[in-house]
């Protein structure tokens, strides 16, 4: 296993916030956790990530490279596109040409054109600021990728495109991914294993297998069927009612 919890507990302020956590994420495997907002998956992500230290239970990770990607990509606003994926090889050693070198191939699986390599990201859209964060994270050939809602500033669009892409770049790479999201087609969409977060102090409260979604229909199918646990009613959102087509 790369990462697991094992009665992890936390909480701030005096406050439980997580009761118990047990959840393992294994190579190759894109574990997404869902559950409404402020119940704790942030801050199970950033306690994977080793950011947060557990009050109880233990984590484990196994991994060499550990990358995070966030909702806001945190690039830096004075560095191209190009040098914002570099730099994080830079960091490992990595010469500067080197480092360019292996960046750009990245960004242009991430969908970025050669003149947008030299851009700063306040010059790039959000969509491909996001393209640029994606990149900067798989470069480094992590073992373990965390990623927190990183496409849901995104139109739905762009949001299709990089979850095709990330979960291509998963199954490619092998590395463990756990995945936050409140999305449900996102969710099934991605993931491989489903976990439920719920309750305050907050545990997972189911795991579901997800088969892969060939079509739209099975997509929202599975959302939908998603959207009818009582645990997720409230983020359940557009999930609980698929878009008709119009005859036109
Ligand atoms: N540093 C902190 N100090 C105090 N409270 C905190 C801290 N970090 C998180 N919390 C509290 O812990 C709870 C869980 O927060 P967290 O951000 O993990 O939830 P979330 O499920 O990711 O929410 P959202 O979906 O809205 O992003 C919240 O009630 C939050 O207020």
């Amino acid at each position: 296993m790369r990462l697991s919890f094992d009665g992890v507990t936390w909480g701030a302020e005096g406050e439980p916030v997580l009761g118990g956590v047990d959840l393992a994420v294994a190579a190759g495997e894109l574990v997404v956790l869902v559950g409404r907002s402020g119940v704790g998956k942030s801050t199970v992500l950033r306690l994977a990530g080793g950011l947060t230290a557990p009050s109880g239970g233990r984590v484990r990770r196994e991994a060499r490279r550990v990358a995070m990607v966030f909702q806001e990509p945190r690039l830096l606003p004075w560095a191209s596109a190009l040098d914002n994926v570099a730099l994080s090889l830079s960091a490992l050693g990595l010469g500067r040409a080197a480092a360019r070198a292996r960046a750009a191939p990245w960004l242009a699986r991430l969908g970025l054109s050669p003149r947008d390599l030299a851009k700063r990201p306040a010059a790039l859209s959000g969509g491909m600021r996001a393209r640029v964060a994606v990149a900067r994270a798989f470069v480094i050939e992590p073992d373990l990728v965390l990623l927190d809602e990183p496409f849901a500033a995104l139109d739905l669009a762009l949001r299709r495109d990089l979850q095709a892409i990330t979960r291509g770049l998963v199954t490619e790479t092998g590395v463990a991914a756990l995945f936050v999201t409140h999305d449900l087609p996102e969710a099934v969409r991605l993931a491989d294993r489903l976990m439920v977060l719920d309750g305050r102090p907050a545990r997972v409260v189911a795991t579901l297998v997800q088969r892969p979604c060939e079509t739209l229909a099975d997509v929202w199918e599975a959302a939908a069927a998603l959207s009818r646990r009582p645990e997720l009613a409230a983020i359940a959102g557009d999930a609980a009612a698929p878009p008709r087509v119009s005859p036109r």
